[in-house]
């Protein structure tokens, strides 16, 4: 580096991508020296609560970028330490005088940014951060609403119809002219520079290796544009056949999913490029003929309905303390069936096949299908256990690969009746039996994640315990001593909860200051249910 010249840093948090990446546009200035890093701080990237599969997707994704960085001629740099004392540091040593980065728009990001911004004010340099994890400024959207988030999903859809469309992805990065800056070698003592990009070992974390995987997510962007190629072969099969949202419309459990959850969540991949992809060949096939409307990527707008539902509510990830919560008497942490039943419902030993093939996908793999997320929270909260969907919160959080404050604590309000929800009105709660049966007929599911069920009839997949002894002994799996017995009766602790959910309704008729959704249609849209679908979920009397 020369002596004159000043340098420009580029801090990648999320957004872990060159393409549509209007920070690393801000941060390429041909007067600068350009330094990309990342920091592992203790929070940065959900790193606070995190399971080594969504290490190791964090790692492959920051290898990915170092690959890509090394390609034209720099480096990632990954400390470790204090952003504050980092960038303290960077202004002195290489003379930082721009720091970029994308907006993370949580509020339990605000400290941290806050502490980071006024760092930059008294020390000169200028702090750019841009909007492209989302694909609306969740700020904006506020303020177009009058001040206040849009309570109801249909008020954020007009909210942002006011807005106009969200932005087209930005051009890709022109290389060529970029001066690359190398780092002083004298470091101090409460910084530390990985050499490279550290590993799993690095963290004391091992992969987790057991079971059988349907697919090993690999994370980066490099993998997400190459997942996205075959994701768009989906939707244009389904927009050619007349419909949209694939993933919702045919649930298929067995095959390899098609996500982008995880990428979109790390900012592997841009959420604008996903969305405007979509629109673009959807508007190709039907020539413009069917006006698109933002249907088509409906999933991709209830994401960005909560993170603007918790920007300015940093209690959204709890219950008492969050005002668009309901306080639910959940089982008390007390009671000394509590523990039993959170840590039955973690390692998948419930004894309800289906809930358990789940929650031991979701150990084995880090993802788990929508319906079957459903089913699990329905049963750990107002379905069966009765249990507070704030431990569910954590146990997704630390464990899923798209671990996302905003939107994972958004649908557990929503399928645990804690918010969204139409003053408890909602009389479906998830079958564990029915609603597994319906999805998975054959038990190919069930039987992939759960292996001491492998050899029953399929008839009894999902009720092993129907299945007299002398089969249970002679396919090798006796109910109670290989597979567990049944933690609760689901008929019976269904309508218990059922009556305790109206009891705290009728008690709180008059002054819910509830979210609610805006039709019986959202509820099903939301829970990706079929249009009958009294088959599968309970119905209570
Ligand atoms: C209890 C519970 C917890 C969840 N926690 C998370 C989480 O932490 N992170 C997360 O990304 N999704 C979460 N979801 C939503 C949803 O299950 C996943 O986004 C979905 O399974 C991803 O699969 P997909 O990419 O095939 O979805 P697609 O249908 O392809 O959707 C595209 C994208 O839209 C977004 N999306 C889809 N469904 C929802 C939804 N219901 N709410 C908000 N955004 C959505 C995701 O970013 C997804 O990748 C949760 C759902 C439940 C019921």
């Amino acid at each position: 580096m020369s002596d004159e010249m000043s340098s420009s840093v580029l801090w990648f948090r999320h957004g872990l991508r060159f393409h549509d990446n209007p920070a690393l546009h801000a941060a390429i200035k041909k007067e600068d020296n350009f330094y990309p890093i990342f920091i592992f701080d203790g929070e940065s990237a959900g790193t606070k609560v995190i399971g080594s599969n969504r290490m190791r997707f964090l790692l492959e994704s920051l290898k990915d970028l170092d690959t890509q960085l090394q390609n034209v001629g720099q480096r990632l740099f990954v400390f470790k330490g204090s952003p504050v004392k980092i960038f303290d540091w960077m202004a002195k040593s290489i003379k930082m005088k721009t720091l970029c980065f994308e907006q993370d728009c949580e509020p339990i990001w605000a400290e941290r940014d806050n502490a980071v911004k006024n760092f930059c004010d008294g020390a000169g340099v200028k702090c750019v951060e841009k909007v492209s994890h989302t694909l609306w400024n969740p700020k904006e959207v506020i303020e177009a609403n009058g001040g206040v988030p849009p309570l109801t999903y249909q008020m954020f859809l007009y909210t942002v119809s006011t807005i106009g469309n969200p932005p087209r992805p930005e051009a890709d990065v022109d290389w060529s002219k970029v001066k690359f800056g190398k780092l002083p070698e004298d470091i101090p003592d409460d910084i530390f520079l990985y050499a490279g990009v550290p590993t799993l070992e690095d963290f004391n974390m091992h992969a987790y290796d057991g079971g059988e995987r349907m697919v090993r997510w690999v994370g980066g962007e490099t993998n997400a544009i190459a997942n996205l190629r075959n994701r768009i072969l989906v939707e244009e099969e389904a927009f050619r056949c007349g419909f949209y949202l694939p993933n919702q419309a045919n649930p298929d459990l067995v095959a390899p999913p098609t996500s982008q959850s995880a990428a979109l969540r790390f900012g592997c991949l841009s959420v604008r490029r996903f969305y405007w992809t979509l629109h673009d060949l959807f508007n190709e096939i039907h020539e413009g003929k069917l006006t698109s409307n933002q249907n088509i990527t409906g999933q991709l707008i209830w994401r960005e309905y909560f993170y603007t539902m918790s920007v300015d509510n940093i209690h959204y990830g709890e219950m008492t303390r969050n005002p668009i919560c309901l306080d639910i008497p959940w089982m008390p942490k007390t009671n000394k069936l509590h523990n039993e039943f959170l840590q039955r419902w973690k390692e998948g030993m419930t004894g309800y096949p289906f809930i358990d093939a789940a929650m031991r996908q979701l150990l084995q793999e880090g993802w788990i299908h929508h319906v079957a997320r459903n089913a699990v929270a329905s049963f750990l909260t107002r379905g069966d256990l009765w249990l507070s969907w704030e431990a569910g919160l954590r146990h997704f959080m630390e464990h899923l690969l798209d671990a996302d404050w905003s939107v994972c604590a958004g649908n557990w309000m929503w399928v645990s009746s804690s918010a969204f929800e139409q003053l408890l009105d909602c009389s479906h709660c998830v079958c564990p039996v029915n609603y597994g049966r319906r999805l998975d007929p054959w038990g190919v599911y069930v039987k992939r994640y759960v292996p001491e069920l492998r050899n029953f009839p399929v008839q009894f997949i999902y009720e092993p315990w129907k299945l007299p002894l002398e089969d249970q002994e002679k396919y090798n799996c006796v109910i109670g001593r290989d597979y567990p017995e049944r933690i609760v009766e689901h008929k019976v602790a269904s309508q218990i909860n059922r009556k305790k959910m109206e009891h705290i309704r009728d008690s709180l008729m008059s002054k819910v200051p509830h979210c609610c959704p805006s039709s019986a249609e959202e509820v099903r849209q939301f829970m990706w249910l079929p249009e009958n679908c009294s088959d599968h979920v309970c119905v209570p009397n």
